[in-house]
């Protein structure tokens, strides 16, 4: 069962708390059985459901406890192809798009009291 080659597509279809999986340093596991006795809880993991949780995983610093038992989960290899990485860093730039244009409208909204302001005293202090 090991030697399963996992596919994105496979990953994103087990998001749910009833059949979760997880990809974690290039494995996927099965956490489904796992998860109600995962001792940080069950809401860290699920927000990792069908993603590549190995950033969130290491930051916790898992023990060699927690690592032991990730081989008893073990689903098989992540497919090669994909890069989740990539992905994110594509939702990033879009997130950082739209930002850009919220902060171009919001600049419109600032700029034009401004110009009032500035068009008043100017009436005023010519007239
Ligand atoms: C994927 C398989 C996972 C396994 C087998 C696992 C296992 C464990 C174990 C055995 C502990 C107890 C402390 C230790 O021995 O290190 C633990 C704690 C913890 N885990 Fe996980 N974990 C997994 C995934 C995750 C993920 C994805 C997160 C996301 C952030 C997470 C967050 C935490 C937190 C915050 C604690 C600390 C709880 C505390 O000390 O109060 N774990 N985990």
């Amino acid at each position: 069962m090991a030697s399963k080659v996992v596919t994105l597509d496979e990953l994103r279809q087990h998001t749910t708390k009833e059949n979760i999986w997880v990809l974690v340093n290039g494995k996927v596991y099965d956490v489904t059985k796992f998860i109600d006795e995962h001792p940080g809880g069950d809401e860290v993991i699920l927000s990792e459901a069908g993603k590549d949780a190995t950033e969130a995983f290491e930051d916790v610093g898992h023990s060699d406890e927690a690592r032991a038992l990730l081989p008893t989960m073990l689903v098989g290899e992540f497919e090669k192809g994909p890069n989740l990485k990539a992905k994110a860093y594509q939702s990033t730039a879009a997130a950082a798009a739209m930002e850009n244009a919220v902060q171009q409208t919001s600049n419109v909204f600032y700029f034009v009291p401004l110009a009032a302001l500035v068009a008043y005293f100017a009436w005023r202090f010519y007239s």
